[in-house]
C-alpha cells in the first residue's frame, strides 16, 4: 500500500475545494486516514475480529466505501468460514485502482470481488457481515436511511453490522471540545495549523457528521434488533447493529 505523506493541505490554498476521493487523496489515504482518525487503527483490527464471528458460511460479507480495501484485508485474514465471499464497494474509480494492486497481492482463500458502484443503489444479498467504516458520513443525509434499511434487507438473520463515523454533539460546550481535541490529535501527529484549517474547510460541505442518537434510532428504525456504540475515540465513534 502507498506509503506517500499527506502534504495536500500543506501551502495556502486561495480558495480550498470540496475534499473529493479523487487521485491525490488515494495516493496518500493511509498516511491520511491514520493521521486524522483517532483509534482508526483498532478499529479496523477489530472489524477483522467481528468478521471472524458474524461471518456464516456460504454467505456474503460487504466492505462498503472500502477505499484502498484495509477494512477487507483485516476481515480476509481472519475469516475461516467456507464459501465466505468478500464484496468491497467503493464509488471512487482512483481507490479502487489501487486497492485492487494491493488486494492481487495478498494470500488467503477467501475471495474478495471489487465493485465500482453506489452503494446507496447497490444490490445487497446473503450478507452475513457490512461494514460501513467512515462511509455513511458522505453520503446525503437523505439517503442514510434508505442505505441502511438496504443493508438491513440484504441480511441473513443473526448478520451483523459495523457502522464507525465522525460525531457531532448537541451540547455546543461538548462539540467544540471534542472537535478542539480532535485538532490537537492532528497536530501532534504532524499536521499543521494551516493543513488543519484548511482540511476543515474543504470537508465542511462534504463530511456531514449526526449525533450518536441519530445513528442509533436510524439503525433501530431500519429493524436492528440490538444497536449498540462499541468505540469512542473523540468526536469519531463506531457501533455494532444486528439483525
Ligand atoms: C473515509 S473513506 C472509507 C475508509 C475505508 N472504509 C477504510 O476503512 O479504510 C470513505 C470512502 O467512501 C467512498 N464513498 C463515499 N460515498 C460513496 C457511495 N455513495 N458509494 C460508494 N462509495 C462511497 C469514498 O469514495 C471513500 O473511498
Ligand atoms: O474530520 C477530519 O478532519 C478528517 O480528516 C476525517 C476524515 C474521515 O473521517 O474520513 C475525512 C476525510 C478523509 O477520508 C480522512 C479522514
Amino acid at each position: 500500500m502507498s506509503q506517500e505523506t499527506d502534504t495536500i493541505y500543506s501551502t495556502v490554498q486561495t480558495a480550498v475545494a470540496d475534499f473529493k476521493f479523487d487521485d491525490k487523496v488515494a495516493n496518500v489515504f493511509p498516511d491520511m486516514i491514520k493521521r486524522s482518525v483517532p483509534g482508526y487503527s483498532h478499529i479496523v483490527a477489530n472489524i477483522g475480529i467481528l468478521a471472524e464471528q458474524y461471518a456464516q458460511p456460504n454467505s456474503r460479507v460487504y466492505d462498503l466505501g472500502c477505499s484502498l480495501g484495509a477494512a477487507t484485508v483485516a476481515m480476509r485474514h481472519r475469516i475461516h468460514a467456507p464459501g465466505v465471499k468478500i464484496i468491497a464497494v467503493d464509488n471512487s474509480e482512483a481507490m479502487l485502482e489501487r486497492s485492487a494492486q494491493f488486494l492481487d497481492a495478498e494470500d488467503s482463500p477467501t475471495p474478495v470481488e471489487t465493485k465500482c458502484a453506489d452503494i446507496t443503489e447497490l444490490d445487497i444479498r446473503q450478507c452475513s457481515f457490512a461494514v460501513l467504516n467512515f462511509t455513511l458520513q458522505f453520503i446525503a443525509p437523505e439517503k442514510r436511511l434508505q442505505t441502511i434499511q438496504r443493508i438491513y434487507d440484504g441480511m441473513l438473520p443473526g448478520a451483523a453490522l459495523v457502522l464507525s463515523e465522525k460525531l457531532r454533539f448537541d451540547d455546543p460546550t461538548q462539540e467544540k471540545l471534542l472537535a478542539e481535541h480532535h485538532h490537537d490529535f492532528k497536530r501532534a501527529n504532524g499536521y499543521s495549523d494551516l493543513e488543519v484549517s484548511q482540511k476543515r474547510q474543504a470537508i465542511e460541505r462534504v463530511l456531514l457528521p449526526e449525533t450518536a442518537d441519530d445513528h442509533l434510532n436510524r439503525l433501530k428504525a431500519a429493524g436492528f434488533s440490538i444497536a449498540s456504540q462499541w468505540f469512542q475515540s473523540f468526536n469519531f465513534a463506531s457501533f455494532i447493529a444486528i439483525k
